[in-house]
């Protein structure tokens, strides 16, 4: 008798706009005949990344191979849209090779690799590896360290506080839970900007973890995919700041949807939103743009203070032609004020 092999699965984390869906789009493009299939999480619900990724049109991963998971964190909703999705990816008669996990900028990476160990996915899925993809930039600016001034003022008036920063703890989380590290947008650092990141991350890794450095998420599908870590069963060398809580709460962040009128000016669009980023400590900022008198439409992305745009697609027919934004940032981002000075 043949047991029937085990699907891998495999988990990309990493901070907002890392390039985890640009690692993926990547791989759909050079998966070898492999035919995957995707589960799309995103923090904020315009969809942006499913839309990028369906895009490809790709015969390895069809639209219908990619199912995106809007109800907020994977890790906060596994129960509920997580296990039934890969429940009903299992139950299709054409299996998938490889099941792709892309989880939200904000996700906790362990509550979404402890549910492959639930006994109705155990048997049939494997975790093959975490994957948790780095913004070599945003670490070299120290987006993750926690300040220094802080953590020694919240020593003095309370030694039994947790010291870390929201934004810290989060990506101790998901490189702790790693087997393989990307050191991302290397193009956007220098020789020794990545030497000095490369030794400081190789440090806080397990050594069994491998780190390597990309740009726009080139990455042989050799070394993603096949790592065979069956991470399901080893979760207790992959330290969280969460473990042994049973619960845990996004509130450290925030994320809402803007509707702008649509701009005339590609120019002034991105001037705006640069300065709105800067005086607001925005994240991550992206979403669709209706160019005043164009029929093709705009797709922007914000990471920090950087931000590019392209023209993806023409305007469907059936769709309305409308400038949505979806914006996040740490907690007590003022929505207000950022929607009136965009719409103004
Ligand atoms: N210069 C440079 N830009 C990159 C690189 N990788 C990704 N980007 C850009 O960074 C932005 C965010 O990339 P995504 O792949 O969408 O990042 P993400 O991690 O999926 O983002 P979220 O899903 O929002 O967390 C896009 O504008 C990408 O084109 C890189 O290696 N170098």
């Amino acid at each position: 008798m043949t047991m029937t092999q085990k699907i891998p699965a495999t988990v990309i984390t990493g901070f907002l706009g890392a390039g985890k869906t640009s690692l993926i789009r990547n791989l759909i493009e050079n998966a070898n005949g492999k035919r995957l299939a995707l589960i799309i999480n995103e923090f904020g619900d315009l969809g942006v990344d499913g839309e990028v990724l369906k895009g490809c049109g790709n015969e390895n991963c069809s639209e219908e191979d990619i199912v995106e998971l809007a109800n907020g964190c994977i890790c906060c909703t596994v129960a509920d849209d997580f296990l039934p999705t890969i429940q009903s990816l299992l139950d299709r008669p054409d299996r998938p090779d490889h099941i792709i996990v892309e989880t939200s900028g904000l996700a906790l990476p362990k509550p979404l690799v402890r549910a492959f160990g639930w006994p109705e996915v155990r048997t049939q899925v494997t975790v093959d590896g975490v994957v948790t993809v780095i913004d070599g930039p945003a670490y070299r600016d120290g987006l993750f360290a926690s300040n220094p001034d802080a953590v020694q003022a919240q020593r003095e008036a309370d030694e039994n506080l947790d010291h870390d920063s929201p934004l810290e703890e989060l990506f101790e989380d998901q490189i702790n839970c790693a087997d393989l590290v990307i050191l991302n947008k290397s193009d956007l650092l220098d020789e020794p900007g990545l030497e000095t990141a490369t030794a400081e991350i190789r440090a806080r890794l397990r050594p069994s973890v491998k780190l390597v450095k990309a740009s726009h998420g080139l990455i042989d599908s050799a070394v993603l995919l096949g790592i065979g870590a069956a991470a399901e069963d080893d979760l207790d060398i992959r330290k969280s700041h969460h473990d042994g809580e049973d619960d845990h709460e996004h509130d450290d962040f925030d994320s809402f949807v803007l509707e702008l009128p649509n701009p005339t000016s590609i120019e002034e669009l991105v001037s705006k939103l640069k300065t709105a980023i800067e005086d607001h400590g925005i994240l991550r900022i992206k979403g669709f743009i209706a160019l005043e008198g164009k029929d093709m439409r705009l797709v922007v992305q914000g990471v920090g203070n950087r931000i590019q745009h392209y023209f993806d697609r023409e305007w469907n027919t059936d769709e309305p032609r409308s400038s949505r934004l979806v914006v996040i940032g740490e907690h007590g981002l003022d929505a207000n004020a950022i929607t009136r000075f965009l719409q103004g």
